[in-house]
């Protein structure tokens, strides 16, 4: 993005989450958590609605203290340490957080001033589309505007790291296209980014590394390839006319052998993850033909992460 680098002479992680547990009341929101987000590199925390990601990275900003286990961001405790680290992150809460009655380029060029090697503050704005409504004040802007101008917060003092929660929610394709080339840009000048999304292709698409978590627990790290790899590893995914007859997982499975796993998705659709490929997908459609099974859509396509959450949980991602 420009000339900056930071200086390596520090080498903590950017953050370490270890055992950490969050409750609301009752309700276990973050459970026995641990994960580790390298330096300079892009990390999604990804995982379906109410799986813990906002909790746990309100924890990592020092907005919640743990309840259990440790955090720790460069090396500090959000909590303790939040004057030391306070200049060192940005934070794009949810929702965008909340200026109220002042201008959103008056914010944004303050906010730069208070760091030390800030962005270009009309680049910034002019990336993100917010030249035309810059004198407008925040709590006049619309919803996704709103949400702009908190990313451009978030970016502009280029911290050490960056926090941001679902930040391409609700944006339309170009505008979420240039929040990833800022947050790669940012990577590239030795910024961490640790961003929740769950958006598949956003993790897929931007990350260097990805935690999956589900209710609370971690399931799965590791990069795009490391999670969605397996040599031939491929989905085959039937939809049928009808609900499928009892026991047509367990028939299936024992029609394509040991390596394949069958997942019923719903009453008409199933999913069939292993070393599959066209072979698999004939005997899948002779099944079919066996068991007065009328296929609406038969497919056979790579691994993606959406194929890994549903063999790890048994569910989508999406709902
Ligand atoms: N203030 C709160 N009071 C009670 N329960 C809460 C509160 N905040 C979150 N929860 C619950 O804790 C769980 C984790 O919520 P959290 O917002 O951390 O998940 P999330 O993965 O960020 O979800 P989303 O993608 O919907 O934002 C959810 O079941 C949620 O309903």
């Amino acid at each position: 993005m420009t000339s900056y680098t930071w200086p390596v002479s520090d080498t903590a992680p950017a953050v370490v989450v270890d055992g950490l547990v969050m409750r609301y009341g009752d309700k276990v929101a973050v459970d026995e958590l641990s994960l580790t987000v390298g330096r300079g590199s892009i990390t999604a925390v990804l995982g379906p609605n109410g799986a813990g990601k906002t909790t746990t990275l309100e924890t990592c900003e020092g907005y919640r203290r743990p309840q259990r286990g440790t955090v720790q961001v460069l090396g500090l405790d959000p909590v303790k340490d939040r004057r030391d680290l306070l200049p060192r992150i940005g934070v794009m809460l949810q929702g965008g957080g909340a200026w109220s009655g002042v201008r959103a380029m008056e914010m944004l060029r303050h906010v730069a001033k208070l760091h030390a090697h800030p962005l270009d503050v009309e680049m910034l704005s002019d990336r993100l589309g917010l030249a035309d409504c810059g004198r407008t004040p925040y709590r006049r802007l619309s919803g996704g505007q709103q949400q702009r101008v908190g990313l451009a917060m978030a970016l502009v003092g280029r911290p050490e790291v960056v926090f941001v929660d679902e930040p391409t929610a609700g944006m339309d394709p170009q505008l979420r296209r240039t929040t990833w080339e800022l947050l790669e840009e940012l990577r590239g000048d030795g910024v961490s980014v640790v961003l929740t999304t769950h958006y598949m292709d956003e993790a897929e698409r931007l990350a260097d590394h990805i935690h999956i978590i589900d209710r609370g627990r971690l399931i799965a790290s590791g990069s795009p390839l490391e999670l969605t790899r397996g040599g031939s590893t491929a989905t085959i995914r039937l939809v049928v006319t009808r609900p499928f007859p009892p026991g047509s997982p367990e028939s299936l499975r024992a029609a394509l052998g040991e390596a394949i796993v069958v997942t019923q998705l719903d009453d008409v659709s199933l999913l069939v993850t292993g070393p599959a490929d066209a072979s698999t997908l004939a005997k899948v459609s002779r099944w079919c033909d066996e068991n007065q099974v009328l296929p609406e859509s038969l497919t056979l396509g790579v691994r993606n992460l959406e194929d890994v959450f549903l063999q790890l949980t048994g569910r989508e991602l999406a709902t």
